[in-house]
């Protein structure tokens, strides 16, 4: 069989994590001679393709493809099949085999004397073969020994997904790696390589859904849906295809009335109903595979069903009405909130709104409709509470949503590693049935019997060479898609598993870089907002410290600190009540200054300066300290970045070199102005008696 070879890179693009450079561990030995695969499809040619070139990259072999033939080969082999295949017995009498779900694999060295052993990659589908073919790359680019492989792997979560929030001008609303690599001037773009060195990366962590655009939807984007892009958009989503990825896009709640020409978008008329149901033909038509639609609705001045006086229930179910005779489905976010408010005003708080706005709807959704929510009740903050929402609607389906673009974490210009964020998350027990009621079980859909659920994430990909701005923040993208495939999957494995793969496997490298992504999240809370309060940014573009840049304004983000104190009062005693939105356990923790967890409290209490926390500290003594510990931790990230020189290839030492040095000033700057407000607001002095500048 003739197969286009893989040729690498397609595109001035970064490998990232799939750099399949020469190892130790694979060179003169006899390795794979052929790869059998017994049936063909484009997804087992993206599979095969892989493997071959990944093989031949770090082995300097090149096994040859058998498409249909026996696999009685000299030498040892490889071999892909769906488990309708007939086997060989030792992967028959394994019982896991039998467990494995449409996108699961088994991963299995066989011995042969004879023949030097095969490793067998079985799929319940094709989809699970080409995971599994890539799964076997990254041991192997790990160095384990192909002896030792006997694994089986399902993912935990049924959607893993990716939302962009590119437009079509090519800009990309909290983009911090450039410009989009979809859409320029108003069109998608048609260099296919960067988008299919795109869908392998995805393929490769497992992402099996992608979002291409902005959830805010102008009016250029909102014609996408129409058949001036559609085929545009077909290309894309067959590039997809072959990747297991299905597409999906962002719609315009208004469509009918910008689109059609209707004078309403009411859920509840009959010709609004029949427009969407027209539309979803037409789409289906385009891309069989067509995931679904992405929607934000009555949040921040996008249109809705609040308009029309009908509830969201109402909004969503019109839409997958429409899309469920094809199996699509309708996510839509719960990011609903008054942005239009008076700081004045201490009743309404934010960080009630989509408990609020959802709660009393559960069970009047549709089964493909599922609501999409934010990790925390605010806006992706370095430190929130978790949304009390997730796991609060057994009858309706949910999914979690977390922000890999680093819009309130440094921007990709300071390294900020969220696995230990998102493993925080993920691990929270919201005691919804009891102990053990965690978000991961939540989103997985094994906690209540979801139809629909996962995990999905804005992502921080743009067209810079290296795919994310700061090329540790590949650590971020890789990271949540391991997560989504398997929440437990610990940081360090994760760790690991990125580090070897896109810096190689020498031991002060792992050892040093494991250290600087393990500590940069809480260097990064130390220097920024204390204690779980949040923001403190510059207003619009959201970089840098300005404590209160948001603090008078309509966007429900305060602080409320004063001579006295600071922080948010969201208790049910004498506060907004949010902290009763959760279940007993953690509402009676959050109530209480005794059981609340310091890095939260300014989250939950209003406090004055002087109020103690479990540390021992101050408030004042602890906003001090952490913001000079925060920017001396950069500069230990610095220290230890400098020993990797010589071990990482010049250009990326250098590029990184130059962010830690941004950082490090940056930094310096979030310190100081921190700390000089809340001295100059506090009027109470450092005990350590520090320059505060
Ligand atoms: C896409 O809009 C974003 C907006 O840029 C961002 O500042 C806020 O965090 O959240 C919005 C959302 O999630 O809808």
């Amino acid at each position: 069989m003739e197969i286009t070879e893989l040729q690498l890179p397609y595109s001035a693009a970064d490998r990232g994590w799939l750099r399949y450079e020469p190892r130790d561990s694979l060179q003169g030995l006899p390795v794979w001679s052929r790869i059998f695969v017994s049936e063909w499809s484009d997804t087992l040619e993206a599979a095969v393709r892989e493997l071959r070139y990944g093989i031949r990259e770090m082995s300097g072999q090149s096994p040859e493809i058998v498409v249909g033939g026996e696999s009685l080969a000299q030498g040892a082999f490889i071999r892909c099949a769906t488990v309708r295949e007939s086997l060989p017995n030792e992967l028959h009498s394994d019982l896991l085999l039998q467990d494995l779900n449409e996108d699961g694999y088994l991963l299995k060295h066989v011995a042969d004397k004879e023949n030097g052993g095969c490793l067998y990659i079985v799929g319940r589908t094709d989809k699970g073969i080409l995971y599994g073919a890539f799964h076997l790359l990254r041991l192997l680019q790990m160095e384990v020994p192909a002896e030792r492989i006997d694994l089986v792997e399902n993912p935990r979560n049924p959607l893993r997904m990716m939302n962009h929030w590119d437009n079509m001008d090519g800009s990309i609303e909290r983009g911090y790696a450039g410009r989009s690599i979809f859409f320029k001037d108003q069109r998608l773009i048609e260099d296919d390589g960067r988008i299919r060195d795109y869908a392998r990366l995805m393929a490769s962590i497992g992402i099996n859904g992608i979002s291409i655009n902005n959830v805010n939807v102008h009016e250029a984007e909102a014609r996408l849906i129409t058949a001036e892009y559609l085929p545009q958009v077909a290309r894309v989503a067959g590039i997809f295809s072959a990747y297991g990825i299905r597409l999906f896009l962002s719609i315009n709640y208004a469509s009918p009335m910008q689109l059609g020409g209707l004078a309403t978008a009411d859920p509840l008329d009959s010709g609004v109903r029949q427009w969407w149901k027209e539309k979803a033909v037409e789409i289906y038509r385009y891309i069989p595979d067509f995931g679904g639609f992405v929607v934000k609705a009555d949040s921040e001045h996008r249109p809705g069903p609040f308009t029309y006086n009908r509830t969201h229930a109402d909004g969503s179910n019109m839409l997958a009405e429409a899309l469920a005779p094809y199996g699509g489905v309708v996510i839509w976010r719960c990011f609903v909130y008054n942005c239009m408010q008076d700081w004045r005003d201490r009743t309404t708080d934010r960080a009630r709104a989509a408990y609020d706005h959802f709660k009393p709807l559960d069970g009047q959704f549709r089964d493909n409709v599922i609501l999409q929510i934010k990790n925390g009740p605010m806006d992706f903050q370095v430190r929130e509470a978790v949304s009390p929402l997730l796991g609060a609607m057994p009858q309706t389906n949910q999914m979690l949503e977390f922000q890999i673009t680093q819009e309130y974490t440094g921007q990709q210009k300071h390294l900020c590693y969220l696995v230990p964020q998102w493993k925080d998350v993920l691990d929270f027990d919201t005691y919804a049935r009891g102990e053990g009621s965690t978000i991961q079980r939540v989103a997985s859909g094994e906690l209540y019997d979801y139809k629909h659920c996962g995990i999905t994430a804005v992502i921080n990909v743009g067209d810079d060479e290296n795919w994310t701005g700061h090329t540790l923040a590949q650590a971020n993208l890789y990271g949540y898609g391991r997560l989504a495939w398997n929440p437990d999957l610990s940081e360090a494995e994760i760790t690991e598993e990125w580090i070897k793969q896109t810096f190689g496997t020498h031991a002060a490298v792992v050892e040093q870089l494991t250290t600087m992504l393990a500590e940069s999240w809480r260097i990064y809370e130390n220097y920024t907002s204390p204690l779980g309060v949040g923001w403190m940014v510059n207003p619009g573009h959201h970089y840098g410290p300005n404590v209160d840049g948001y603090e008078y304004s309509v966007w429900g983000t305060y602080h409320f600190a004063d001579c006295h104190g600071m922080g948010v009062n969201r208790t049910v005693k004498d506060g907004t009540g949010y902290t009763g939105q959760y279940f007993a356990e953690n509402a009676e923790r959050y109530e209480s200054l005794d059981s609340c967890p310091d890095e939260l409290l300014l989250f939950f209490h209003h406090v004055p300066y002087t109020h103690r926390l479990h540390s021992g500290k101050t408030v004042i003594q602890h906003i001090y300290d952490s913001h000079f510990e925060g920017a001396d931790g950069v500069e230990a990230l610095i220290e230890r970045w400098r020993l990797l020189e010589g071990l990482v290839d010049p250009k990326r030492h250098e590029a990184v070199m130059g962010r830690l040095r941004h950082q490090a000033e940056h930094s310096k700057e979030w310190r100081d102005i921190i700390n000089t407000y809340f001295y100059r607001k506090s009027g109470i002095g450092d005990e350590l008696k520090r320059m505060i500048y």
